[in-house]
């Protein structure tokens, strides 16, 4: 029984395929007017997750209601209340942008006084107004993202169901996508989203860590962030993987992983730990620009949880997409 706060209710949803486990008896909600975030590493169970609450592939076990409608009697009449752009959202391309977005209002039923007017908002709202006669194949591909998005929301649902929206979309556009998702919010739509970007989990009311088809963690990117076991160092080095190599196994430091310009652990001592380091690092013959504790971020704590289930040993953060 699906409770009133909540558009999404997963109970136990559980997805096999041949060798693998790909949701492991997953169990969370979704409030109504939330936007929530489902992140994890590449082969998490992301995709599949979104695909069962858009009713496009069954679960082997357990249960998901969404939009009030239990999937496994009505996921017919769900379809209308819900919009799921997949990855590959399947635009026209010898099609303009218009006819794109007419063949998805014609797909859904809208009416044509309605569907103009929300064409000419959601259009405004991408930044897109220009592009209207351009064939979608001629799109950059944030502009192609951003047009699936229209199209998908062209109906006006009540759930919103995105894989990676903004995989590979430059800056400006997914600030554009970011907007259009607010104002969405704003009305009372219910948006869950899959993201490689973790900047943009924290931009989610809530988010929940998936690693093997199981949820390692959910909460408030806030509560998050507190749940760290342990303070964050930034070590600022020309050369980071010597460095980390010679960090790793070092009592106190718990994880270790590579940004753009150095490195971030965490540590349990910090205090201690600093001097230390310097010493270390200097004994080896390699060099640091600075050591300092900084403020954790979502990426260390997802980092620090999916190595301690022994997911990665190499040290490195858990998506290449994700690196700075
Ligand atoms: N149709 C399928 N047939 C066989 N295995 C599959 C299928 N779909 C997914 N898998 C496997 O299930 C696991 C979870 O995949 P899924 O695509 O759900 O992960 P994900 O978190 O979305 O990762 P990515 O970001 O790489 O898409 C992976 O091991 C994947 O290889």
């Amino acid at each position: 029984m699906s409770e009133a706060g909540n558009a999404i209710e997963l109970d136990g949803l559980t997805k096999s395929f041949p060798g693998v486990r790909a949701v492991d008896g997953l169990t969370f909600a979704v409030r109504r007017g939330e936007i929530f975030g489902l992140v994890g590493p590449d082969g998490a169970g992301k995709t599949t997750t979104m695909r069962m609450l858009a009713g496009v592939l069954a679960p082997d076990e357990g249960s998901a209601t969404v939009a009030g409608f239990d999937l496994s009697r009505d996921a017919k009449r769900a379809k209308h209340r819900i919009s799921y752009m997949p990855q590959r959202f399947g635009l026209y391309e010898e099609l303009t942008v218009d006819e794109n977005i007419r063949f998805y209002a014609d797909l859904f039923g809208v009416p044509r006084q309605e569907r103009d007017a929300r064409a000419v908002e959601l259009l405004r709202a991408a930044g897109m107004s220009e592009f209207r006669s351009r064939l979608a194949g001629k799109l950059s591909g944030g502009m192609k993202q951003k047009l699936g998005l229209v199209c998908a929301l062209i109906h006006t649902p009540e759930v919103i169901l995105l894989d990676e929206p903004t995989n590979g979309v430059d800056p400006v556009s997914r600030r554009d996508f970011w907007r259009i998702l607010y104002t969405l919010l704003d009305q009372g739509v219910t948006i869950l989203t899959t993201t490689a970007y973790l900047d943009e989990a924290e931009r989610c009311h809530r988010v929940a860590l998936l690693h093997e088809g199981r949820m390692l963690f959910c909460d408030t990117p806030a509560n998050l962030k507190d749940s760290l076991p342990g303070a964050v160092l930034s070590i600022v080095c020309a050369e980071p993987r010597p460095v980390r190599d010679l960090l790793a196994g070092v009592e106190g430091i718990s994880t270790a992983m590579i940004v753009g310009d150095g490195l971030h652990l965490v540590v349990h001592d910090p205090g201690r730990m600093i001097p230390e380091l310097r010493d270390r690092i200097a004994a080896a013959g390699l060099s640091c620009d600075a050591i300092e504790q900084v403020a954790p971020s979502i990426e260390d704590l997802f980092v620090e949880a999916v190595q301690g289930q022994g997911a990665r040993e190499d040290g490195d953060r858990g998506t290449q997409r994700g690196e700075r």
